[in-house]
Formats: structure tokens, sequence, C-alpha cells
């Protein structure tokens, strides 16, 4: 029976989550033991899943300082161990639950809303809305999980924060489990943390389709992302191989298309959501980005022209598939950008500026409409 500090001790580690399974470290099976003796002082023996894990610091921070306020505890120290590997698998069943009954992460079955985002040509800002959306959304309270699909063209880990000076976070592998990291409380997954110690900046991915769909197939069955609300994808641009396998593997996605403001971006745009619809994922809407910059003396500059976003929205809507909303129109600006590069997104530093204010509008719109979302229990994910 442990003692009434002991036992203050273990309360207050109900509180410690894991930072990559946001989930309590006791109910993970990560707590060894807890001692405090007769003078307050508290050793707290945790257990992890390998040695230096990428979260081990972290955790063992968290400890001592969940330990130490307790009542009843004059001081703490965290003893640090790692499983062994019957450990190991018995954490790993109680992430993600026994193989046999749990249902296919993302499957027909699956509570998650899942949102793909498309474009028809590149470099119109689809892996940054993404990234904003994902952010937005999970500051919003969601649990949110994002995965890098656009493998040749991966962007995602920097626009994260995730990948500094050529170092980019990997995920923790457990077994044949692989726990994505997380930034600004979204899960992330992307080729760009599978290379190993090559640097992303200088390292390419030439891989044909079977590989291609091998690797989108593992994320979504290898890397655990836990009970998500919403998973995003960044697909690559265009109409390829990955598109056509996240249609096969995830035919409930929704699509969301993004294009400039330009007309020939547009009808590339227009394809590319064709494509989705072939393979039956519903296009949810149209987002237009680069739209106008608004100049200091307070003119407007419409860099790349106005009205490709309205035009492809129009374009999708029909009889057969409703109308196709277009669910914003994001301005050129130098924040939003910069936030990308020093992977702090702006709708987090400067959600006034006037395209982080926009993605934000977006991602409430998508909050409020959203098919799968209706009824749920939105917003009581514990992160
Ligand atoms: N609204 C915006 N204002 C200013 N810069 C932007 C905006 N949106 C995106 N950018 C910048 O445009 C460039 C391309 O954006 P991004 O990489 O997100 O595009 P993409 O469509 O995902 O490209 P690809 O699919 O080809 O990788 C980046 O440098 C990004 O910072």
């Amino acid at each position: 029976m442990p003692t009434a500090p002991e036992a203050a001790v273990l309360a207050a580690l109900d509180r410690v989550r894991d930072p990559e399974i946001l989930r309590p470290i006791t109910e993970l099976g990560m707590v060894r033991a807890v001692e405090v003796d007769a003078d307050g002082r508290a050793t707290v023996s945790i257990l992890l899943t390998i040695a230096g894990c990428p979260a081990a610091r972290r955790i063992e921070a968290d400890v001592l300082e969940a330990a130490s306020q307790a009542p009843g505890v004059s001081e703490a120290r965290v003893e640090v161990g790692v499983m062994t590997p019957e450990e190991r698998r018995d954490f790993v069943e109680r992430v993600r639950g026994d193989r046999g009954s749990r249902p296919r992460q993302f499957g027909p079955e699956s509570l998650t809303r899942v949102i793909a985002v498309t474009s028809g040509k590149g470099g119109v800002g689809k892996s940054s809305l993404t990234a904003g959306l994902a952010v937005a959304l999970a500051e919003r309270g969601l649990a949110v999980g994002l995965v890098d699909a656009d493998v040749f063209g991966f962007s995602i880990p920097g626009l994260l924060g995730l990948s500094r000076d050529g170092v980019t976070e990997q995920p923790t592998r457990v077994d044949d489990m692989m726990l994505p990291p997380v930034a600004h409380g979204v899960k992330a997954i992307s080729i760009g943390m599978l290379l190993g110690d090559a640097d992303p900046r200088t390292t390419a991915v030439s891989w044909r389709g079977p590989m291609l769909h091998r690797t989108i197939e593992q994320f979504l069955r290898d890397v655990w992302f836990g009970d998500l609300d919403v998973l995003l994808l960044d697909l690559p641009p265009g109409t390829g191989d990955v598109a056509i396998t996240v249609g096969q593997l995830l035919p409930q996605a929704e699509v969301i298309v993004v294009t400039t403001p330009q007309e020939a971006a547009a009808d590339v745009a227009v394809r590319s959501a064709l494509v989705a619809r072939q393979t039956g994922q519903r296009v949810i809407g149209v987002i237009e980005n680069m739209a106008g910059l608004l100049q200091p003396h307070g003119s407007v500059l419409d860099l790349f022209g106005t009205g490709g976003g309205a035009l492809v929205a129009e374009r999708l809507g029909d009889a057969e598939h409703g109308e196709v909303p277009l669910l914003g129109s994001v301005p050129l600006s130098p924040v939003f950008r910069a936030g990308g590069d020093t992977g702090e997104p702006a709708v987090l530093r400067h959600p006034d500026d006037p395209a982080a204010a926009e993605v934000l509008r977006i991602a409430e719109r998508l909050m409020a409409g959203g098919r799968g979302l209706a009824g749920r229990s939105l917003g009581l994910s514990v992160r």
C-alpha cells in the first residue's frame, strides 16, 4: 500500500503526459516505482521505451516538477531506466490496443475526419496552408495529425519547426510502431523524418510509384497517431501516384483544393480536384492563396491577378456534386511567409496578420461545417 505522500506523488504523475502519445505516463506503464521516505524525499523510477528517446528529457523534467510539488514531498529525484522487451510489448499494446481487435487506423469505421489538401501547380502555398490549418485546429483543442504526403517536396518538418539546421526530428520507434513528433500540438510525419542522418536540405527522394504507395501506406499503418479528430494530408501538387494512392487508401477523405488567383493555376487546380473525385473523394472547398498584397500606403497589389479561387469553385460545382464553396482567400503576406521559414506558424505568433487571420477563419469554418465532426465530442481530447 502506498503511503499518503506516495499516493500524492502517483496522483501528480497522472498529470504528466508522454509528449508524443499525449497520454498520462501512469497509464502507459512508464512509472516503475514511487518511494517517499520519512523526511519527504521522493524517488520516482520511470521507464523509457528506448535509451535516449527524443522525449526523455522532457518526461524527466515533467516528472521531477510534478513529484516535487506533491503534498508531503520535500525534495524529489528521478531515476530513469529502459523497458525490457516484454515491457515494451506491453507498452505498445497499451498505446494502440490489441493488434487483432483494433480497427485499421483511418479505416471506414474510424471517426477521424480526413482532409487531403491538393493543388494543381506546385508552389501555390499548399504546404504552408496545410500546416497553418493543422496548427489552428490543434490550438482550438482538436487532436490533429498531419501526414506530409508530398514525398519529393516535403516541407512540413520545416514549417512546423521540426527541422532546424539540417537536423530533423525523427519519430520514436518502439518495435514496429512509430510515434510521430509533435509540434504546436500537431502530430506530424514526413518522409523528411525518415532519412536517417542525411541532411534533408541536400537529400532528394526519387522513388517510383510502388515505393511511394508503400511509404504512404506505412505512414497510415505504422505511425501511431492515437485518436484524432482530424488528419490532414499535404499531397504533392498535380495528379500523380500519391493522389491516386491516397484515394485508394482513404476513400472517405475530403479534399481541399488550393490555387492562386491566376487563371492558369486555376485550370490545373480543377484537374487535380477531378482526379480526387474519380477516386471517390469529396471536394469540400477551394482556398485561394497569394491573393492581393496590402501595401504600406493602403492599396492592394494583385500580383497574381484576381478571381482564380472563385473560378475553381464555380467550375467544380455541378448538379451531381452540389456547390463547392470558396473557403477563403489568403493574401500574400511577408509575415506569414517568415513564420513558415522559422517554423513558428504565423497563426500562433501573429494571428492578426491578414494571411494568418484568414487561415484561422478557414479553420473555424472547417470546424463548423464538417461532415464527420457533427455531433462528436470535439475539443474534449486532452492535449
Ligand atoms: N500567403 C502567402 N504569402 C507569402 N508567401 C507565401 C504565402 N503562402 C505561401 N508562401 C510562400 O510561398 C512558397 C511556396 O509555399 P509552399 O511550399 O507552401 O507551397 P506548395 O504549394 O506546398 O509547394 P509544393 O507543393 O511545390 O511543395 C513558400 O516560400 C512560402 O513561404
